[in-house]
Formats: structure tokens, sequence, C-alpha cells
């Protein structure tokens, strides 16, 4: 194994900040005390909002526990990042950050999830190795088949153009991939036939409280679902509740990605790469990342900016100058991305959900026994969606998480920093 310095930092353009906006929960009435015992002793009926990686690996861990659980997404599920995502997945590259348990547990259980769904098959999930490049962009591309200047019989062929400075950074013991897409859609579609987890396409509108306990999520339209839990798990739009945002922050960073469909598929071999990208034109090098899918798909993503998040996932366009940039990033990097050589099957973006501190929010909400919030896992959400969810089942309904630690996570720590406390 090739020793690896600082990977994380080769995805650190993604830890940049934009706006949030809010909107507003009511709390009401009292509960009768014996019917808040009831609940308390029995936290059976379980509402997850948001049906992205983190609310879907939630309902199923709980619906798997024994829960009863309804999950509530307002447009489709896996319509945003979870379902745009490169879904690339590393063991230790989180090591000696808060998030390091986390990713490790979550790594192991991408795996025996994988055996469990038939994840080679049903949604691409394979052990890769991962390459660390520096790309310069030419104005005159080196034609088909050439032989790259400065690189290394670690450069698998189909990577053709003027590339330097190869580093292995994971190998197939340590990174991994999933079509993120596919594994959420994998994901639910066995909660649903499996362990009874009923999906509900509508908008939480705010969450009902009982003396200081949860008592039911209202959806947009009038909707009440009674409930003895509720997990919300709204990625970017988690500060759209001011039951979250009077807490803590989450922002999001649109980031962009194109789908490319090379005619010669079986060219490309199981390599992910992290570029260090120079532009003919100069400027600050670019650090896109490419995974090639066993789909016979090449996902190439990068060009982050701070924007607002609109509304409606479905209304998340990509800018033209960040695809057209992604598009050269490919066509330099190989003549089978080039255009002609492949057709483009998506270019869009997506948001990042990010936190002030860079460390995911995980955990029962202070204050309101029974409302719990999973957010903010930035540019590792695919990889920790698996053991937040699973942390989070525990959490739920044995009232604490063996499989992580999850008190670094706890929103208990944005207590008393920000103004309008819960
Ligand atoms: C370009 C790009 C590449 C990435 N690559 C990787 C990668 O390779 N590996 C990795 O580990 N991570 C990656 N990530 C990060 C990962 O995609 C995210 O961390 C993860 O998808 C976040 O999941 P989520 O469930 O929190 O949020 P989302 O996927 O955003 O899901 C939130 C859901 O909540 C729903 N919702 C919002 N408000 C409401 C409401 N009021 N009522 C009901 N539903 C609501 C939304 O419709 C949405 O479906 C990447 C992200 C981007 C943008």
């Amino acid at each position: 194994m090739v020793a690896v310095t600082s990977p994380a930092s080769l995805r650190s353009p993604f830890f940049q900040r934009t706006r949030s906006t809010r909107t507003s929960i009511r709390s009401s009435s009292l509960a009768s005390s014996s019917s808040m015992e009831e609940r308390q002793s029995h936290p059976r009926r379980v509402v997850v909002c948001g049906g992205g990686v983190i609310g879907v690996c939630t309902a199923y861990f709980l619906a798997k526990k024994g829960a009863s659980v309804t999950l509530v997404e307002k447009s489709s599920v896996a319509c945003a990042a979870s379902g745009k995502a490169g879904g690339f997945l590393a063991l230790d590259w989180c090591d000696g950050q808060p998030l390091s348990a986390l990713a490790r547990a979550s790594f192991d259980l991408h795996r025996l999830l994988a055996q469990e769904l038939d994840g080679p098959r049903a949604y691409g999930y394979r052990p890769l190795t991962t390459l660390s490049l520096s790309v310069t962009e030419s104005p005159d591309p080196p034609p088909s088949g050439s032989t790259p200047s400065g690189t290394s019989n670690a450069v698998p062929d189909w990577v053709d153009g003027l590339v330097q400075k190869p580093r292995t950074i994971g190998t197939p013991a340590t990174t991994a991939q999933v079509h993120p897409q596919l594994f959420v859609r994998a994901l639910i579609s066995k909660a649903v036939e499996n362990y009874g987890v009923e999906v509900v396409i509508g908008k939480l509108e705010r969450v009902e409280v009982e003396g200081g306990r949860v008592a039911s999520a209202v959806l947009e339209g009038g909707r009440v679902i009674d409930s003895d839990a509720v997990v919300l798990a709204l990625g970017p739009w988690s500060c759209k509740l001011e039951l979250l945002s009077s807490l803590f922050r989450v922002y999001g960073l649109k980031a962009h990605s194109i789908v490319l469909e090379p005619k010669e598929p079986d060219a490309i071999t199981a390599h992910a790469l992290f570029l260090g990208y120079y532009s003919s034109q100069g400027g600050k090098p670019l650090d896109p990342e490419v995974y090639p899918r066993p789909t016979g798909e090449v996902y190439v993503c990068g060009m982050s900016a701070e924007a607002e998040v609109p509304d409606d996932p479905e209304q998340i366009v990509g800018n033209p100058e960040s695809i057209r940039v992604l598009k050269r990033v490919a066509g330099t990097v190989s003549s089978h991305l080039r255009e002609g050589e492949a057709e483009v099957k998506a270019e869009q973006a997506c948001f990042l959900p990010c936190t002030d501190d860079g460390v995911p929010v995980i955990g029962e909400l202070p204050g309101i026994a029974g409302c719990y919030v999973a957010t903010g896992h930035n540019c590792w959400g695919i990889l920790n969606g698996p053991a937040t969810g699973a942390a989070m089942a525990e959490l739920v309904l044995d009232g604490r998480a063996s499989i992580v630690d999850l008190t670094r996570f706890s929103p208990a720590r944005f207590v008393g920093r920000r103004k309008g406390l819960v």
C-alpha cells in the first residue's frame, strides 16, 4: 500500500459557505402526563423527514430494529445531492478528525450492505484504486493513444492527457464506490418491502411539540402524522426550519457534475482520479474528481461556489460555464472522454450541506424530547450515511448509540452560541 499524506484535504474546496433562509415551526399545548409516559416507553412510531442518503439510511435501520417508520420526502427519494454525488467511499481519509470513527464504521457497513442488497449488481458497489494526478490543459491536446509525459505505470492507459506526479492514494482495501442514486433507491426499496417503511411524498411544514416532547409531524396541506419521534434529515434545507436555524447554521455549497458515456467503456478501468488541474488560461489550479462507474459511465465533479438553496430541489440547475469547464477537464484527462468520443448523459448541480464547524450534527435537540437531527455531512454524506443511520436508530430506540459515539456530533454543542435558543 502506498502512503497517503493528507488525502482529506483533497476534498477541501467543498468546505466553503453560502447563506441559508428560514421558515417557521409552531410548538403548542401540553399533553397529559400518561400519554407522554406511554410515548417515552414505546418510541416506536418514527417519522423521518428527508429522502436523501441520511434520511433513507436512518429509516432503514430504524425499521430493521422494529420501529414503525414513515419517510416524508418533498420531491423524490435521492433527488438532490444524494442522487447526484460521486459516491466515493474511503476507509481512512478522515483519520485524525472528528469523523474518523463514523467514517470507518460506515465504510465497513457499506461492505455489509453490499452483501445484503447485492450491491455490485444493484448499485455498482466496487472497491477501486484511487490516484492523485496533476493535469495540464494544452491548446493542442495530444492525439488519442499518445504516450503521456511524466507518468508512471500506475496510470491506466485511458488517462492519456498531459498528466504528472501520479500518486496512489487509495487501494481497493481502502477506497470503494457506489452509484449514489441507485444505492439510496435500493435501500428504500428494501426498507419498504422487507420492513414496512411507508414513503409519503409531502413537505414537512413543522413539528408539533407537546409538553417538551414531539407529538407529530405536520405536512404542507395540513396532514398530521402522529409520532413518538421525528428525525430531521433535510440536508441543506435544514435551516428552512426555525426549530433548527435558531440553534445552528447549515448552509449549502453548490457543486457541479457531468455524467459521460464513452463509446468504449471497456477501456476505462476502476480508478478514481483526484486532479490538480492547470488550465491553459492560467489561474489557480482546480481540483475536479473523476469516477468511472461499472455501469460504463464516467462521472466528473467539481466547480463549487456559494449560492442560495432554492426551495424546490427540482429547480437546481448548473451554471453553464462550470459545466463547460468540467467537459474540458474530462477531454483533457482522456481522449475517451472528449466530445465525439463520449455522450453527455447529465449536466447537473446540487448542494453540499455544511456546518460552521465542519462537523455533522447528529443527535437529539436540546429541550425537545423525541426530536432528532442528522445533517451537515458535507462532502462525505454518501460514505457516512449508513453509520449515521445505524447510530441514529440506536439513539432513538435504545437511548444511546453503540456503533459510534455521537457525543462529538450532538446539537447541544451549539447551545448558547446563537440568539433565540430552543
Ligand atoms: C458534486 C458532489 C459530489 C459529492 N461526492 C460525494 C462522494 O463522492 N462521497 C460522499 O461520501 N459524499 C459526496 N458528496 C456529499 C453527499 O452527496 C452529501 O453529503 C449527502 O448527499 C447529503 O445527504 P442528505 O441526505 O443530508 O441531503 P440531501 O441529499 O440534500 O437530501 C435532503 C432531502 O430532504 C428533502 N427535503 C428538504 N426539505 C424537506 C421538507 N421540508 N420536507 C420533506 N423533505 C424535505 C429534499 O428534497 C432532499 O431529498 C457529494 C456532494 C456533491 C454536491
